[in-house]
């Protein structure tokens, strides 16, 4: 994760500020200039993806997102298009001023926008209302009109952001566009990549608007996105200790499944021996089941110390419960000294009884289990997820996977990546034992914490979208095993 190019960082809008005026001071290329490129990106993403499309339907907000659709309207305009444009506001300033200048000599006429007037008949939306400038929820009448555009029917290209999502935090604190594609211009603001914004953004392009590497060398960037990385070859004379000895530890009556899941993705994930303490009355389903797991019915922490002793790595909490079983095993495992990978009822005794780890550790929480350790509700998490994952990181000493849709996972140094892959059809039982033994298994075979828990994420939600090629809908955790071995040994796509 050392070389980050500026393609795989992710900005706050604050950063991608400082680029545009970089841009603007430092390299000499003026605002209009920039402009004018933001549209041709757009309008050649356009005809990419509607080659056919000749009527356009142009909405213009109040500021410089407004004027990039300006341009692109006149662009348009003299490629031959059938342009509508409807401006927000009667006003414009700056730059959008001269884009709006432009428009009108290319030949174009701005309507103001009038809930009340014919709908434009476009094969295409452009989405110039608002752009990184959004600074609170859409209001009547703009509000009704951005859920017309998305009631349409008809595709929408949203141009840097989809309007009404906060390209900073991925929320949307009102409504917000569904593009089928957005072109984010100059650089990713981390915002397109978590939260709600799987359902706003669509098809997500970078343009970089030509300008020369030096406008990002040395500029601070908040996160990065996940690439796809490939392990490391095995040694042709590896011996199964090689690869370590992870044990789960969970299972409380009735949930076997979950410490099964969690074991065979770490055997399919790589780890070397995979041992389960689970209550007596699971041992024979798992040895029946899954032979290659060395399933050991534990009563207690007598029972279990003897076992963390022969480990390398522990998962503690699939299925585990907050009794007195599931209490007294976590008291055991966590005053170890054992790396570990701490997941659901491991999660939730945590936030009963704080603590900071001195070892390598990750923590896997939704956004629930983060609400929980965080002592807020769910929505203060979900309203800005970065903040919500590198607190729980720096709280507890520990690397951080905050799960759900653009997964993020955070340093205690407040490093943070950003997964890119993973589908809804992942939303189901069992996926997050799975998680937590694939990254447990990195642990096992030797890697960091945090290079643990990056590959762990990247190789699960990649075997995730595998998976679910044969349809979302329907998707079982246990799919991914296969997929999960496949792309563990370099074969499979990103
Ligand atoms: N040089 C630059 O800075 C460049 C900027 N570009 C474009 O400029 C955009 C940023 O421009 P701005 O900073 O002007 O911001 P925006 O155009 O995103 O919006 C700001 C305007 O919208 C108003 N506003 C925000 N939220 C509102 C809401 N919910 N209801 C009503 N009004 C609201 C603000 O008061 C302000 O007038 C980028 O997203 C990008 O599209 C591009 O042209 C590339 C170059
Ligand atoms: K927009």
């Amino acid at each position: 994760m050392t070389d980050t190019d500026h393609r795989h960082a992710l900005y706050t809008v604050e950063q991608v500020r400082a680029l545009d005026r970089r841009a603007i001071e430092v390299l000499g290329i003026p605002g209009f200039e920039l402009m004018r490129r933001a549209a041709a990106a757009g309008l050649a993403s356009l005809r990419r993806h509607w080659p056919q499309a000749r009527r356009l339907a142009v909405w213009c907000g109040p500021g410089n997102n407004g004027g990039d659709g300006y341009l692109l309207g006149a662009l348009a305009k003299e490629a031959g298009c059938q342009v509508e444009l409807v401006a927000l506001s009667g006003q414009a300033t700056g730059d959008a001023l001269q884009a709006r200048t432009a428009f009108e000599f290319a030949g174009g006429r701005v309507h103001l926008f009038d809930p009340t007037a014919p709908w434009p008949d476009a094969d295409v939306h452009v989405d110039a209302l608002y752009g990184s400038g959004l600074n609170r929820a859409p209001e009547a009448p703009v509000a009704g009109l951005i859920e017309r555009i998305n009631a349409c029917g008809k595709p929408v290209l949203a141009l840097d952001v989809p309007s009404g999502l906060n390209a900073d935090l991925g929320t949307c604190p009102g409504v917000a566009v569904r593009a089928v594609v957005t072109v984010c211009f100059i650089a990713a603001k981390r915002g397109l990549h978590t939260g709600v914004a799987a359902d706003h953004v669509g098809r997500l392009e970078l343009d970089t608007l030509q300008l020369p590497e030096s406008l990002w060398q040395d500029q601070p960037h908040d996160a990065e996105l996940l690439r796809a990385s490939h392990l490391p070859p095995r040694l042709r004379v590896a011996h199964k200790g090689d690869n370590g000895h992870l044990l789960v530890i969970g299972g409380e009556h009735g949930m076997a499944g979950a410490v099964r899941l969690c074991g065979e993705a770490a055997l399919r994930s790589g780890a070397g021996l995979v041992s389960v303490a689970t209550h007596e009355a699971h041992v024979p389903a798992l040895n029946a089941g899954r032979p290659e797991l060395m399933a050991h019915g534990v009563n207690g922490p007598q029972a279990l110390a003897p076992l963390i002793e022969r480990s390398d790595v522990l998962a503690v909490g699939p299925g585990l419960g907050q009794g007195a079983w599931g209490h007294a095993l976590w008291l055991t495992a966590l005053d170890s000294d054992r790396p570990l990978v701490l997941d659901a009822d491991g999660l939730n005794l945590l936030a009963r009884e704080p603590r900071r780890f001195e070892r390598a550790a990750v923590l896997t929480p939704h956004p629930g289990e983060a609400a929980r350790l965080l002592g807020v509700e769910i929505a203060n998490v979900q309203a800005d997820r970065f903040a919500a994952a590198r607190e729980l990181a720096r709280r507890h000493g520990a690397v951080v996977v905050l799960k759900g849709a653009g997964s993020l996972i955070a340093h205690p140094d407040g490093r943070l990546a950003v997964c890119p892959w993973g589908n809804p059809g992942m939303a189901v039982a069992g996926m997050g034992d799975v998680l937590t033994g694939v990254i447990a298994a990195q642990l096992a075979q030797g890697a960091t914490a945090w290079e643990a828990a990056c590959l762990g994420v990247g190789l699960h939600a990649r075997a995730g979208d595998t998976a679910a090629e044969a349809g979302e809908r329907g998707l079982l955790a246990g799919d991914l095993f296969d997929p999960l071995r496949r792309l563990g040994n370099g074969l499979g796509h990103a």
